[in-house]
C-alpha cells in the first residue's frame, strides 16, 4: 500500500481530474481511502473535488475518530458500510455524474442491475450495479440498505442521487467510476432502440478470461427478460 502522503496526492489528483472533467460539480461528490493501520483518510464536508488541499484532508482511525484535518464528508457512515461489506475495497469515489444520476430515476430501472452488460469494459471495470434507494445526503439509514446488499456489489447508484463505487484502490474506484458513467450515458443514448446487448456466454467468456468475480455471470442475468432494454439472452 503506499504511503500516507501518497494518498493524500492521489486523492487530489484524481478529485481535480474528475471535477475538471464535470463528472462532478461544485461541492458535490466525495473521496476515501482505506489506510494499512485500519483508518481512513477522507475528503472533508462541503470540499470541492477540484480545490482538496492534502494537508487538510480528514484522517479517521479505526474507530472512525477524526484524527486530523477538517471534518470528514458527511457520507462517512455510507462508506464506511460499503468497506465493511467489501473486505477487499481499498477505495471508494462518490459522484454526482449526470448520466448516472439520470439512469437512478428512470422507471424501468432493475435494482439488482441498474446497466445491462452493453461493454465489455463496463463488464470488466464495474460488474455490475445496485440501485439504492433515495434517502437524504448523509442519513445513516442508508447503511442497513448497503448491508443488505450483503456485499455483493462493488458499485451502487443512489436514487436520485448518484453513484458509489468502491475499487480495490484509487485508480481502480475512479475508472470504475467513470466507466459507470459511460455506461449510464450509453444506457440513455440507446433508451428505445433495443440495442443488441452482450449476450450471456459473451459476459461468462470475460468472467473467466479475466478471472472476474464469478457472481458477475450469474446475476447480471437475474432480471426480466421481456424487457428488451435489460435483456441480452436474445439469440440464446
Ligand atoms: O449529496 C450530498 O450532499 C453528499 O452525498 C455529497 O456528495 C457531498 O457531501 P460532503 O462530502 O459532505 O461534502
Ligand atoms: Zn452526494
Amino acid at each position: 500500500m503506499s504511503n500516507e502522503s501518497d494518498l493524500r496526492e492521489s486523492i487530489c489528483l484524481f478529485g481535480r481530474s474528475l471535477f475538471d472533467r464535470g463528472l462532478t460539480a461544485g461541492s458535490s461528490g466525495n473521496i476515501s481511502v482505506r489506510l494499512s493501520d485500519g483508518g481512513w483518510l477522507t475528503t472533508p464536508t462541503n470540499s470541492s473535488l477540484g480545490f482538496l488541499d492534502p494537508a487538510r484532508l480528514s484522517r479517521l482511525d479505526a474507530d472512525g475518530r477524526l484524527v486530523s484535518g477538517d471534518a470528514p464528508t458527511k457520507e462517512l457512515p455510507l462508506h464506511s458500510a460499503l468497506y465493511a461489506t467489501r473486505k477487499d475495497a481499498g477505495a471508494i469515489v462518490h459522484l454526482h455524474s449526470t448520466h448516472s444520476v439520470a439512469v437512478s430515476m428512470l422507471p424501468d430501472v432493475n435494482p439488482a442491475e441498474v446497466l445491462p452488460p452493453m461493454t465489455a469494459y463496463y463488464v470488466m471495470r464495474v460488474g455490475r450495479t445496485a440501485l439504492v434507494p433515495y434517502y437524504r445526503p448523509g442519513d445513516p439509514a442508508v447503511v442497513d440498505a448497503i448491508r443488505g446488499l450483503a456485499g455483493k456489489y462493488s458499485a451502487v447508484l443512489l436514487a436520485n442521487h448518484g453513484p458509489v463505487v468502491a475499487g480495490k484502490d484509487l485508480e481502480a474506484a475512479v475508472y470504475a467510476t467513470e466507466e459507470l458513467e459511460e455506461t449510464a450515458k450509453l444506457r440513455l443514448l440507446l433508451h428505445g432502440l433495443n440495442p443488441r446487448l452482450l449476450t450471456r456466454a459473451q459476459v461468462r467468456d470475460l468472467v473467466t478470461h479475466f478471472k472476474l468475480d464469478e457472481a458477475i455471470g450469474e446475476d447480471m442475468h437475474d432480471h426480466d427478460c421481456s424487457n428488451p432494454h435489460n435483456c441480452s439472452h436474445k439469440g440464446e
